[in-house]
């Protein structure tokens, strides 16, 4: 098995709005993810990619055009979390994203795996695996997903 990872890091803010210690408060995190994918290295001479499985850029550039983007400078919110909701909605332009489930960090791993897989795999064709997604919250503290996890929702 030959994997690649990327990582990644971006700042938003959010909550855990059950949360019976400090983390029910509106809070930010420097996140770091981290894009792990299994493929065989790209043969062909005189290629740009000659060599590599994906070009680390192109990991870069996908993973910010359709997660990161969206992410960094935000804040992260759960649809049910109505007060901070409304607080958001009433700052003009403010920049939110709702979420269907609170943003955990296993949360976060999970919608990115999700997002990300497809957006990778269909790059190449099949050629190309999403191994897992690692999100750090902290330094001390992070959620993996990997391919052969099962979502139980
Ligand atoms: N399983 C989870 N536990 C917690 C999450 C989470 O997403 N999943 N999130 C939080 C808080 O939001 C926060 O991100 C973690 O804060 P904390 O535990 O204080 O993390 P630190 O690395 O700063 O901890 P130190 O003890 O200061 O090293 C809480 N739990
Ligand atoms: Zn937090």
């Amino acid at each position: 098995m030959l994997t690649i990872t990327r990582k990644l890091e971006f700042d938003a803010g959010h909550r855990i709005p059950d949360h019976h210690s400090q983390c029910r408060n509106l809070h930010g995190h420097r996140y770091v993810l981290h894009i792990t994918l299994e493929g065989d290295p790209h043969k062909k001479d005189g290629d740009s990619s000659n060599g590599m499985i994906l070009d680390f850029s192109e990991v870069k550039r996908l993973a910010e055009t359709h997660l990161v983007s969206h992410w960094d400078h935000a804040f992260l919110v759960y649809e049910n979390d109505m007060p901070v909701r409304q607080f958001l909605d009433s700052l003009p332009n403010h920049k939110t994203v709702v979420l269907d489930r609170v943003p955990t960090a296993e949360n976060l791993a999970q919608i990115a795996f999700d997002t990300l897989k497809d957006v990778y795999e269909g790059f190449y064709g099949n050629k190309l695996v999403l191994k897992s997604i690692r999100i750090y919250e902290t330094p001390n503290c992070w959620a993996e997903v990997t391919a052969d996890s099962v979502d139980v929702r």
